[in-house]
C-alpha cells in the first residue's frame, strides 16, 4: 500500500521592508497565485481521498456482510428479560444463562420481555423468532382422548399384556406398587419394524387408562435450532405434569439416543445436550406422580446404552412383524366394517404374505375396497385383495430401491 505524499507546504508571504509599493504588489500577486494553486492542489488531493474512501466504505460493507454470514451460520435461541438503555438481557436456551447484549442492526423490530430470538456465538441478537407455539405444535401431538383401544390391534397379544402391566397398572393402582414396595418400570420401550402397532398400542394403554396422550416426534426435536431440542423436552415434561395423567410417547428416540459418534460437530452435541436433557428429566421423575414413559424405534441396534439403564428405558417390549395367525387378525380388524364377500378366505389370503407389517394389511384392505369401487362393485372379493396385493407388491419394491431399513 503506498502512503500519500504529504500536503504542499502553506506559502509564506515574505515582505522585505526595503521593498518598493511596486515590488510589494508584485510580491502579494505571487503570493496570491502561490496560495491558489497550493489550494487546487489540495483540492484534488481531498478529491482522491474522497473516491478511496468510498472503494474502501465498499470493502468494509462487504466484510460486514460475510461477517454478519460467518456469525449467523449457527445460532442459539434465547428468550428476552427486559430490554434497558445499556442493552438487552437475554436468557439463553439450554443452560439458562443470563447476557447482556445488543442486537444486531438488522434486527429492527422492539424487543419486548419474553420474545423468543436467536444469537450468535457472541450473544448478539440476530433475528426475532416467530412464537414459540409453532416449534411446539410440530413436535407434539396432544390427545386428551384417543380412541385406539386394545381390540383395534391385532396380533400381538403378549405385548399387549406386558404394556398394560407396565403402563396402566401404576397409573390405576398406584397404591398396589407402594404396598408391595415395589417401583414400576420407569420407562417401556417398544421396539420393533416400522408399522406393527408401537404407537397404536401407546395410544390404546392412554385411552384406556383415561390418560392424555401426549407425543413428542425425535425427528423433530433434532431439527430445530440449538438449544431448542432440551428446551422442548423441558416442555413435554411440563405439559405431562399439566395434563396428569398421561402418558409420554416419544417416536423415533433413536434420533435423539443413538450411539456416539466419533465425530464432534455441533449437530452431534447439540442432539446429545437434546438426550441429556431427556435422561435428566427422567432421572427426576420420581416424584412426578401420574405419568408414564413410553418411547419407540425401528432401530434398536443403535441406541445408546445411557438410555436403557435402570430408572430410565428400563421394560423393553419387542413387537415384530405379524405372524401368519397375528396377520389374519389384522386383516380381520381392518376388514371388520367393510363389506366382503362371503367366501373370502382370510387366512388363505395371509399365509403368503410373511413381510406385510400391521401397516401394510391395513393398506390392503383400503387398496381392495378401492379396487371394488373402482369397478362400480359394493362387494369386496378375492380377486379385489390379490389385485390389492399385487400393486403394494410393485409399490414396495421401488421403495426398497430406494430405502433400506436395517431392522
Ligand atoms: N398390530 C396391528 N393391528 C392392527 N392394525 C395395525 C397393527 N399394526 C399396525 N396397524 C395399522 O398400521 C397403522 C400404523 O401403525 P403404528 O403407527 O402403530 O405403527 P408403528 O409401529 O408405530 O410404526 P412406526 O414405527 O412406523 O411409527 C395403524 O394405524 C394401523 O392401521
Amino acid at each position: 500500500m503506498s502512503h500519500s505524499p504529504s500536503l504542499p507546504d502553506r506559502p509564506r508571504l515574505e515582505l522585505d521592508p526595503e521593498m518598493s509599493d511596486g515590488e510589494r504588489l508584485e510580491a502579494i500577486r505571487k503570493h496570491f497565485r502561490r496560495i491558489v494553486q497550493v489550494n487546487d492542489e489540495i483540492e484534488q488531493r481531498l478529491e482522491d481521498a474522497e473516491s478511496r474512501r468510498s472503494e474502501l466504505q465498499r470493502d468494509v460493507d462487504e466484510l460486514k456482510r460475510e461477517n454478519e454470514v460467518l456469525k449467523t451460520s449457527s445460532l442459539y435461541i434465547a428468550s428476552v428479560e427486559e430490554s434497558t438503555e445499556d442493552g438487552v438481557v437475554i436468557k439463553q436456551h439450554g443452560n439458562n444463562q443470563e447476557v447482556l447484549t445488543e442486537a444486531a442492526s438488522s434486527v429492527s423490530a422492539d424487543l419486548d420481555p419474553g420474545d423468543r430470538v436467536a444469537i450468535n456465538d457472541s450473544f448478539a441478537i440476530q433475528t426475532v423468532l416467530d412464537d414459540e407455539t409453532d416449534a411446539r405444535a410440530q413436535a407434539m401431538e396432544v390427545d386428551a382422548s384417543p380412541d385406539v383401544t386394545y381390540e383395534d390391534i391385532g396380533g400381538i397379544d403378549d405385548q399387549i399384556r406386558d404394556v398394560r402391566e407396565a403402563v396402566e397398572d401404576p397409573l390405576e393402582n398406584p397404591e398396589t406398587f407402594e404396598t408391595v414396595g415395589v417401583e414400576p418400570p420407569s420407562g417401556v420401550l417398544l421396539h420393533g419394524p416400522p408399522g406393527t402397532g408401537k404407537t397404536m398400542l401407546a395410544k390404546a394403554v392412554a385411552n384406556e387408562s383415561d390418560a392424555t396422550f401426549i407425543k413428542m416426534a425425535g425427528s423433530e426435536l433434532v431439527r430445530k435450532f440449538i438449544g431448542e431440542g432440551s428446551r422442548l423436552v423441558r416442555d413435554l415434561f411440563e405439559l405431562a405434569a399439566d395434563r396428569e395423567p398421561a402418558v409420554i410417547f416419544i417416536d423415533e428416540i433413536d434420533a435423539v439416543a443413538a450411539k456416539r459418534t466419533d465425530s464432534k460437530t455441533s449437530g452431534d452435541a447439540e442432539v446429545q445436550r437434546t438426550m441429556m436433557q431427556l435422561l435428566s428429566e427422567m432421572d427426576g421423575f420420581d416424584d412426578r406422580g401420574e405419568i408414564r414413559i413410553m418411547a419407540a424405534t425401528n432401530r434398536f441396534d443403535m441406541l445408546d446404552e445411557a438410555i436403557l439403564r435402570p430408572g430410565r428405558f428400563d421394560r423393553l417390549i419387542e413387537v415384530p412383524k405379524p405372524d401368519a395367525e397375528a396377520r389374519e387378525r389384522i386383516l380381520e380388524i381392518h376388514t371388520e366394517g367393510m363389506n366382503v364377500a362371503d367366501d373370502l378366505d382370510l387366512s388363505g389370503l395371509v399365509t403368503d404374505l410373511e413381510e406385510f407389517s400391521g401397516a401394510d394389511l391395513a393398506s390392503l384392505a383400503t387398496e381392495a375396497g378401492m379396487f371394488a369401487i373402482r369397478d362400480g362393485r359394493t362387494e369386496v372379493t378375492r380377486s379385489d385383495f390379490e389385485d390389492a396385493v399385487e400393486k403394494l407388491d410393485s409399490a414396495e419394491e421401488t421403495a426398497d430401491r430406494n430405502i433400506h431399513y436395517q431392522y
